[in-house]
């Protein structure tokens, strides 16, 4: 990468984007809501069941500058949903200022395993067993969506519960490959224990980016 362009990474100026796309956000507290999904590459969490491992390899996703993200997302939807890759992984300062400035509903999707930058209206914190998210965005998170792939995730789930605010609204989602197993489990864990809520990833259902 030229010097120059990696100097506007590093100040979050520019960010490897792997795609840009108007759909309905599928998962979590705004499901159903239109939004421009804003999908930053790089990420080294390494979740085996990751959905979207395309998006891992930072190089692969051109180094595009945030003016031009936001013109894109400003023309669509008035709810932008910030997701990756891990988009922690980058300064959110720039590209989530220039969002606000907008008038934009800014939201994020985050595994939280990276230090917080940027400016949200909304968080989805989707912790990670392998790379645990910082203390700092517990306090902060608005909804916390934990994957579940087998039956110690909802032990991890509880875990993460705990540490959590009190405004946070709690979802178990589960992992799509394990759905015709999990489903059962989940529905029965929400029964004994409502505090949980059910996540479906809506949008498989749907067809839909
Ligand atoms: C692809 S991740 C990108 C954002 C961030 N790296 C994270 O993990 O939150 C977006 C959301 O999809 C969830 N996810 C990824 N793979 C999944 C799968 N196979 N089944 C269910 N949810 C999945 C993640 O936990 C996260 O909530
Ligand atoms: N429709 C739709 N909703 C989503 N919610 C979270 C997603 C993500 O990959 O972060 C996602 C996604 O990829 N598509
Ligand atoms: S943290 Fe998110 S993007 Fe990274 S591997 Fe896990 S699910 Fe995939
Ligand atoms: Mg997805």
């Amino acid at each position: 990468m030229l010097e120059q362009t990696q100097l506007l990474v590093d100040k979050g100026e520019m960010l490897p984007l792997m795609e840009e796309f108007y759909t309905i956000q599928g998962e979590g507290f705004h499901k159903g809501t239109a939004a421009y999904f804003i999908r930053i590459g790089g990420c080294d969490v390494g979740c085996h069941w990751c959905d979207v491992k395309e998006s891992w390899n930072a190089a692969l996703h051109p180094p595009t500058r945030t003016e031009a993200i936001v013109k894109n997302a400003a023309a669509y939807s008035n709810t932008v949903v910030v997701t990756g890759g891990e988009p922690l992984t980058w300064d959110m300062g720039p590209l989530t200022a220039q969002l606000k400035a907008k008038g934009l509903q800014v939201h994020i999707e985050t595994s939280g395993a990276y230090s917080l930058t940027g400016a949200w209206d909304w968080i989805c914190l989707s912790p990670k067993k392998v790379k645990l998210p910082t203390e700092e965005i517990y306090k902060v998170a608005n909804e916390l969506k934990v994957i579940v792939y087998n039956n110690d995730d909802l032990r991890f789930a509880e875990e993460q519960a705990a540490k959590v605010n009190s405004e946070c609204i709690l979802y178990l989602q589960p992992e799509w490959s394990k759905r015709e197993k999990v489903i059962p489990v989940i529905v029965d864990y929400v029964m004994k224990h409502p505090k949980w809520k059910v996540s479906l990833q809506t949008h498989k259902y749907l067809n839909i980016p």
